[in-house]
Order: structure tokens, then sequence, then C-alpha cells
């Protein structure tokens, strides 16, 4: 498991932003801080993807360079995965996609996770990076894998959350034990509400408005 603010780094001034109950309140500024800790994110993963050396012909000689010859498919969790899926595209800018409509239904700790929409390419065989700002009872997440296998079954998955709790680490790791764990920070605990502490709210309602 990887916990990016266990170091210090610009990320932490992203993610304190996303945290602090004024800054979040102007949306386009929430949207792009999860843009940007994706597009970080992307980098610290990027140095996990299979590499070959290849020529590079620049307009004075050639060169070799080393470059990754695989991108991850970005499956992405609707609605608050949108924008930290954004950032991990601006960086893995060849990779294909896939998109998950799921929702926590009741929000508390028996809460049920209704997912619908799936739409993705063929997973069989790839790399597969699952991002979603928000793992707390890791329910989701975890639907969102066993369902996506319908689509193939990956080589390699990660996942990549901005925010994270305990519990849904644990979740994570019962489930999905080969999984890659990328955590921009990991938090206290859930609340009754299961939604995780100090965390940073609604990611979904900050991001695009509260839902009715
Ligand atoms: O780990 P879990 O307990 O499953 O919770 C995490 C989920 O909660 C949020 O979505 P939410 O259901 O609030 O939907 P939204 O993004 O559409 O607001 C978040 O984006 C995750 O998908
Ligand atoms: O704290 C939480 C938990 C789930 N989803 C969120 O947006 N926030």
């Amino acid at each position: 498991m990887h916990i990016l603010t266990q170091e210090n780094s610009i990320a932490s001034y992203f993610l304190a932003q996303l945290r602090d109950v004024t800054v979040q309140k102007d949306s386009m500024r929430f949207r792009r801080n999860l843009e940007r800790l994706g597009e970080i994110m992307a980098y610290e993963i990027s140095k996990t993807l299979p590499f070959s050396p290849k020529k590079v012909q620049t307009p004075l000689a050639e060169t070799t360079v080393n470059l990754p010859i695989e991108f991850p498919v970005l499956a992405t969790v609707l609605r608050a995965g949108l924008p930290f899926h954004h950032g991990f595209l601006n960086y893995f800018d060849a990779s294909e996609s896939a998109f998950v409509a799921a929702y926590r239904i009741e929000k508390t700790h028996d809460l049920q996770i209704q997912v619908d929409y799936m739409t993705s390419v063929s997973l069989e065989n790839k790399i597969l990076l699952l991002v979603d700002p928000m793992l707390a009872t890791g329910k989701s997440l975890a639907l969102t894998y066993q369902a996506m296998l319908r689509f193939g079954v990956p080589r390699e998955t990660h996942i990549a959350a901005a925010v994270a709790s305990p519990e849904g680490v644990a979740h994570i790791q019962q489930e999905l034990p080969n999984v890659k764990l990328w955590l921009g920070a990991l938090d206290e605990k859930l609340n009754e509400f299961s939604y995780i502490i100090p965390g940073l709210g609604d990611a979904g309602n900050l991001a695009y408005g509260a839902k009715l």
C-alpha cells in the first residue's frame, strides 16, 4: 500500500484544500484538486508500468529512451470519480477507459451499493486501474471490480483513492487480496453513516451538487 501524504509533497496542499470546509465550497477548485491528485498519483503509478527502450529521432540525432509499453485501463465510479479519472487520463493519455455507475443507497453501516450502468473495453490480461476518490466501506470498489470481470480478467489491478478509511482498506484487502492500493491519505475511521472521519464530506455532492 502506497500513501502519498506519508511524504511531504505538493499533494498534501491539494488534499488540504479538498478537505477544507471553506475552500471546498468552490466546486471548480474541488474538481480541479481531485484532478491534480489524480495527475500526481498517475506519476507515482507510472513507475510500476512495464517499460522498454525505444529509439527517438530528435532534429539533431537519434537517441534511446525508456518508455511505457502499456498503459492501464482506467475505470472509474460515477459521479465523484470523474474529475479524478480526468487527472489520470491527463498523464496516461493513451489509456482506454471504463465507467461504472454505483451509488450508496442508505448511508448506514449496512449500506447497500447499487451497481447500474457499466461500460468497458476488454480487460482480458490488461492492467486495470480503478479510481474513485473515496474508499469508505470499500463496498463500491469491491462490487465494481467483481461486476467488471464480465469484460475479462485483468492480469494486474490497482486501486487509487484520494482518501480512505482503515475499514475500507481492510475490506479491499480481504475481498481483493492481490490488488495494489494507492492512497492520498489513510484517515482515522468511519462514522455511523459510513462517512470517512476526518475525510472531506460527500465528494460527489461537492463536485457536482447535492443529490436529491
Ligand atoms: O467505499 P464506499 O462505502 O462504497 O463509498 C465510496 C463511494 O461513495 C462515493 O460515491 P456516492 O455513493 O456518494 O455517489 P456519488 O459520487 O454519485 O455522490 C464515492 O465516490 C464512492 O464511489
Ligand atoms: O466520506 C465519504 C464516504 C463515501 N463517500 C463520500 O463522498 N464521502
